[in-house]
């Protein structure tokens, strides 16, 4: 079956190698530059695209022998990076090591659904392992991290995935979670239970002796491209929660919601000082928005995002169409992974691989959320009293664009 680029992609595995030569061949953006730039250049670079100059230089971390035995015999990149923020005379640095993983799906999606949940766990299991082994205190995970992105295909049988806050994936990661002592957050496709078996897209947050803090359900749903989701889950109605975990305050904006600056401000109201965004995402749909979005929530809200995407290609049994006219296709296109974290004060690492399994881990210290708030002042001169009323007049129904009244249609040289 050909893939929406043309390409074949192995069965089964939906890691792929890097095609050599070809556009998008490379690992990442922060590694083609590297390569193909002077010292000097990719240092200016580097300045411009990392944000090295307003913020500081990241330091590389070095990690446990162990860690790299785990990444070596399984086969994921590691990368570890270092925020800092200046000393403060009143407060104690509040250094936490947070980690991101990424990866790819484990059998062919033909494959028995169990054998493919059970396969992707022990894949992401040594993955895990190798952030508690690094001392991560906060770990998230990807979009549906326990199966195939299906959505694409509007087959209902996928819906079988879906599991309750207390299913058989919280129970893995609970046991983890304690292991480690780590907070894991584990997005999944939910079944509520409890309300009429509604499926929703939550995140789980679990705590690090293994109890469960909270869900968080995804506030806003694609219509775009392959990514029919609506058809699967509702709109969520958890709001904006912000846990208080034993390492710092976090939230979630589950992928599609990164769009929407008003759901990470909600976040930053609420009082997070992380909020994760893990997702599912495309190449040719989202690629050059991918490192503007979460960097520029991150300096607009004074806090630190960790953004996680899956990788690989994956093939459906059945093929589908887009809805645009063209052929049907039976693969959702290259998902190109690129996890990474960005800081308040316009500082972000370089991503993980565009190809490979990976497991990403930084170490910020949260004083940096407050630095930037006291440097910049973006909460202190937001003018939001100005926003809320606006919004509360767009929303009546007989809300008219102030411009319509301001220039008349003739004036603006408009002939109907
Ligand atoms: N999973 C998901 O919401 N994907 C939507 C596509 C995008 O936002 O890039």
């Amino acid at each position: 079956m050909a893939t929406s680029n043309g390409k074949q992609p192995p069965q089964g595995e939906g890691e792929e190698a890097a095609p050599a030569g070809s556009i998008g061949g490379y690992e990442s953006l922060h590694r083609l530059l590297e390569s193909n730039l002077s010292p000097e250049l990719f240092k200016e670079a580097s300045r411009l695209l990392l944000g090295l100059n307003c913020g500081r230089a990241l330091e590389a971390i070095s990690l446990p022998e162990a860690t790299s035995a785990l990444a070596k015999a399984h086969n994921f990149d590691v990368q570890a990076f270092r925020f800092d923020a200046d000393k403060e005379y009143l407060r104690q640095p509040r250094v936490v090591r947070v980690g991101l993983i990424q990866n790819s799906i484990a059998t062919p999606t033909t494959s028995h659904f169990a054998e493919q949940k059970k396969a992707i766990m022990e894949k992401i299991k040594p993955m895990i392992d190798a952030a508690g082994d690094s001392g991560v205190n906060i770990l998230c995970l990807q979009e549906a991290w326990t199966m195939p992105f299906a959505f694409c295909t509007r087959e209902k049988r996928w819906c079988e995935f879906a599991e309750p806050v207390d299913g058989e994936s919280t129970q893995f990661l609970q046991q983890l979670a304690k292991k480690y002592n780590m907070v894991i957050v584990s997005p999944i496709l939910e079944r509520d239970v409890n309300h009429g078996e509604i499926i929703w897209n939550t995140a789980v947050v679990i705590g690090n002796h293994g109890n469960i803090i909270g869900i968080h359900r995804k506030n806003h749903i694609p219509r775009v491209g392959d990514f029919n989701e609506s058809t699967y889950y509702m709109e969520g109605n958890t709001g904006h929660p912000v846990f208080e975990t034993a390492y710092g305050k976090i939230g979630v904006n589950i992928c599609y919601g990164r769009h929407h600056p008003l759901n990470w401000l909600a976040f930053g109201i609420n009082g997070a000082e992380i909020v994760f965004n893990p997702s599912a995402t495309v190449g040719e749909l989202s690629e050059p928005m991918w490192p503007i979005e979460a960097r520029n929530a991150a300096i607009a809200n004074s806090y630190f995002v960790g953004s996680i995407n899956r990788v690989g290609t994956e093939v459906f049994p059945n093929p589908f169409t887009s809805g645009d006219g063209k052929p049907q296709h039976a693969d959702f296109g290259h998902f190109y992974g690129s996890s990474h974290f960005s800081a308040p004060d316009a500082s972000c690492t370089p991503s993980l691989s565009r190809y490979r399994d990976g497991l990403m881990i930084s170490d910020m210290d949260l004083n940096l959320c407050r630095q930037i708030k006291d440097k910049w002042g973006f909460r202190m001169t937001a003018r939001y009293d100005t926003y809320s009323s606006l919004l509360a007049k767009y929303l009546q129904p007989d809300f008219k664009p102030q411009n319509s009244e301001v220039y008349p249609k003739s004036q603006a040289g408009v002939d109907f």
